[in-house]
């Protein structure tokens, strides 16, 4: 009984650390870039595309695990338990665990160039992964500045959408670049929506995050509008032709986007009940994103 007590909120606090949710998002762009390539060339090579989610999986594994030892060195971490140094207490092996991840998801990334003979999608995950490092590394920590929601769109968006068509077809495409919004859209909510509930260690930190920028209620406001606009975006893709009308299956989501957005609305201000709500962006997201794909490969 007591072993029971003790280790369950210590499995929950691991379980909290890795996110396994999350990994979703890597998987996501990979996901529609590959099924837009399959839509406007019928070609589909398996080997790539499971090789590039494995890369994709370890790559913001290498994220997170950074994220957790750059934040601990800045103290804004230091109410956050589930933090992979604080629950270690070895920010050195977290750090080259990190590092191991993403040599090993940049190994992946050079295996599908090397099948291609084309360096070009080492380029473009090379700059995703620069990217990655300024929103959270020294001496850039973009994200402090309330910049992380404009990189996580490039990131997860329009530069891994492509680069993911690109490793399918050694081409490029305006479908799959107007696609990349759809997908980078929603990841961004994922990132605007996980700091509703940190507000006030952000701004003991000195992070002005978004959310910290706008206060919660109108940040709140604004996550109604960016959530809505995914939907009419892919009908005004669909109406002009450039995507399938299957991709319109994306709006089976639409019961996520609108508990999402009451969510916030009603608990922005408070903490302990809005926590939750990144896991309810991870959730349209998924879906969104799962049937957009879908929709190109029907
Ligand atoms: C680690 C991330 C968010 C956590 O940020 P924060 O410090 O606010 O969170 P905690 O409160 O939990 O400490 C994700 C940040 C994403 C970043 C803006 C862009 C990442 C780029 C990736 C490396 C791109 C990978 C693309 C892949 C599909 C190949
Ligand atoms: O822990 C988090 O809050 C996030 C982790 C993560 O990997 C990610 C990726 C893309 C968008 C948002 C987020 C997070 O918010």
């Amino acid at each position: 009984m007591t072993t029971k007590q003790v280790s369950h909120p210590k499995t929950k606090l691991w379980m909290a650390a890795i996110k396994p949710p999350m990994y979703s998002v890597a998987i996501m762009p990979i996901w529609v870039g590959t099924a837009v390539a399959f839509a406007e060339t019928r070609v589909f090579n398996l080997v790539v595309f499971s090789s590039f989610v494995a890369a994709a999986i370890l790559i913001l594994a290498w994220e997170n695990i950074s994220n957790d030892v750059f934040d601990s060195e800045t103290g804004i971490d230091q109410n956050k338990h589930h933090s992979l140094v604080n629950l270690t207490g070895n920010k050195r092996l977290i750090f080259w665990l990190g590092n191991l991840s993403l040599v090993s998801g940049l190994l992946g990334i050079i295996a599908i160039a090397t099948w291609q003979k084309d360096p070009t999608v080492i380029g473009i995950i090379l700059l995703c992964c620069g990217l990655g490092y300024i929103y959270q590394g020294p001496p850039f920590r973009l994200g402090y500045q309330g910049l992380g929601e404009i990189i996580c769109f490039f990131a997860f968006g329009p530069l891994a959408v492509t680069a993911a068509y690109y490793s399918q077809t050694q081409a490029w495409s305006m479908t799959s670049l107007a696609a990349s919004v759809i997908v980078g859209i929603p990841t961004t909510l994922i990132l605007f929506c996980s700091h509703f509930h940190q507000v006030k260690d952000d701004i003991a930190a000195g992070k002005r995050s978004p959310v910290v920028r706008l206060g919660t209620a109108k940040a709140a406001q604004l996550l109604y509008w960016f959530t809505g606009s995914i939907y009419p975006f892919t009908l005004l893709f669909v109406l002009f032709g450039i995507f399938p009308k299957w991709t319109l299956l994306s709006w089976l989501s639409l019961p996520y986007a609108v508990k999402l957005c009451r969510h916030v609305q009603q608990n922005h201000h408070l903490p302990e009940k809005v926590s939750n709500c990144k896991f309810i962006a991870v959730k349209m997201h998924f879906w969104s994103c799962l049937l957009f794909g879908l929709g190109f490969m029907v």
